[in-house]
């Protein structure tokens, strides 16, 4: 009930500086890190990380973070416990947006509720300006909260809701009203002052929500699933809202999401979680760009993945082109399983390019998507069957147990190394 009454009063903007953020000497502090800098492939404390070590860092700095709940209390068994988050490192810039992506279950939640406060950490360090917040209780923090379903006061009207906090400030009435005037034209709301927040939509209420977490300036804002309620169009429209918002207001902010879109869309750098750990760190177009592991790619989204030297070459989406017959170097029988080893032929770990190597699969299904038909393939890229996606040239193709060919789009495959988590046992596929 605590817990509860904290994150209502964080979400209502009810925060207050830290006690002691600013009281540490300047030179305590490193160089911030600007937006978008930073490399960090994360299995663990990454480079840049462990090279600031302990030193103060400006923003957010959470340090082997552990967070754990009782087993019993996950159904998963009786005694001990579950490890939600599993020694997380990441820094987060001042200014910067990042986001924590990964799948339902993965620990985001988790990691953003231990830096709120929400939730105890059981190993590790949040830190704020180089300040450890672990004993500063939630509403203290100088942190702002937004959740899935905005939480808003259903009887206060719009101007209520964003000047809550305000208001439990003490800030002045005229300057209330200039600012939540200025947030209203921020989040694409201006002059809805007097508007009742039940008449709203679900996506004007979103943003409502966002004015009012941004309201009290905080120095940190913590976003769950801010948009996963809404439906896709919505979304995608409010996700680049969130973004401008965001960036007009300077602020510094933590974002879970499981869409990789809206990650990409939302921040300066996505970080990857699996399993409560992260595997990997960087900007939008680095991480599609260099995965650095299977699990990472196929959670972008890449959908096939053909064997090369040390890993694989990655197929993102509407990468694969289906076409009617047997592939010409995938065997002369064409079917999904005589395609082993030279159907990678032409294929090197650096030297890909399109239309270079044919592929035989067999159709498993097929679907309209936007602007293009789907088809799903079994198809042996080299390492064994896989199931992958590939656009199809052709009604011809949509039958199930159609041969087709599988060549790779204009877009260039990109190298995913393999990793102790996803060895590559088989042999090197052969390469001209
Ligand atoms: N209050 C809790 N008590 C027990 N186990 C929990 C609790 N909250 C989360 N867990 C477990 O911890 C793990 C991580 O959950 P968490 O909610 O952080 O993941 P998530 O990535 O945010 O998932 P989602 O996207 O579905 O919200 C899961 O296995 C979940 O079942």
């Amino acid at each position: 009930m605590a817990a509860i009454d904290h994150e209502i009063a964080a979400i209502s903007g009810a925060v207050s500086a830290l006690p002691d953020a600013g009281a540490r000497p300047a030179q305590d502090a490193p160089a911030a890190q600007g937006r978008g800098q930073g490399d960090e492939r994360a299995t663990g404390r990454t480079a840049s990380e462990s090279q600031a070590g302990s030193r103060a860092t400006a923003g957010l700095r959470i340090e082997d973070v552990v967070v754990t709940y009782p087993a019993a209390r996950t159904g998963r068994g009786s005694a001990g416990t579950v490890t939600a988050v599993n020694h997380v490192d990441l820094t987060v810039a001042p200014g910067e947006v990042m986001a924590l992506l990964g799948p339902s279950g993965c620990g985001k939640s988790s990691l953003l509720r231990a830096v709120a406060g929400l939730e105890p950490v059981a190993g590790g360090r949040v830190l704020w300006d180089g300040a450890d917040v672990g004993s500063v209780p939630v509403h203290l923090r100088g942190f702002g909260l937004m959740f899935q379903d905005g939480q808003l006061f259903a009887h206060r009207n719009v101007a209520g809701n964003v000047e809550y906090g305000l208001r439990m400030h003490g800030m002045p009435k005229a300057s209330r009203r200039a600012r939540v005037a200025e947030l209203l034209d921020v989040v694409g709301l201006p002059g809805s002052e007097s508007r009742s927040v039940a008449t709203m939509s679900g996506g004007e209420r979103q943003r409502v929500a966002l004015a009012r977490a941004l309201a009290p300036q905080p120095q940190l804002l913590l976003l769950d699933e801010p948009l996963s309620a809404l439906d896709r169009a919505l979304r995608e429209r409010l996700a680049g809202d969130l973004r401008a918002a965001l960036v007009a207001t300077g602020t510094t902010a933590l974002f879970v999401t499981h869409d990789h879109d809206e990650a990409f869309t939302v921040a300066d750098r996505v970080a990857v979680m699996s399993g409560g750990r992260l595997l990997q760190v960087d900007e939008p177009s680095r991480l599609w760009a260099a995965p650095a592991s299977r699990e990472v790619a196929e959670f972008l989204g890449y959908q096939a993945f053909i064997p090369a030297d040390g890993g694989w070459l990655a197929i993102g989406p509407q990468g694969l082109i289906a076409s009617a017959g047997a592939g010409a170097g995938a065997g002369a029988g064409g079917n999904a399983t005589s395609a082993s080893g030279t159907a990678s032929a032409g294929w090197t770990a650096t030297g890909a390019g399109p239309g270079a190597a044919a592929f035989s699969g067999v159709v498993v299904s097929a679907a309209f998507r936007r602007g293009y038909t789907e088809v799903v393939v079994d198809a042996d890229l080299g390492d064994g069957i896989q199931r992958c996606a590939a656009v199809a040239h052709g009604a011809a193709l949509w039958s199930p147990g159609t041969q087709v060919t599988l060549t790779v789009a204009a877009t260039a495959p990109v190298f995913v190394p393999a990793t102790p988590d996803h060895p590559r046992p088989l042999s090197p596929a052969p390469t001209r």
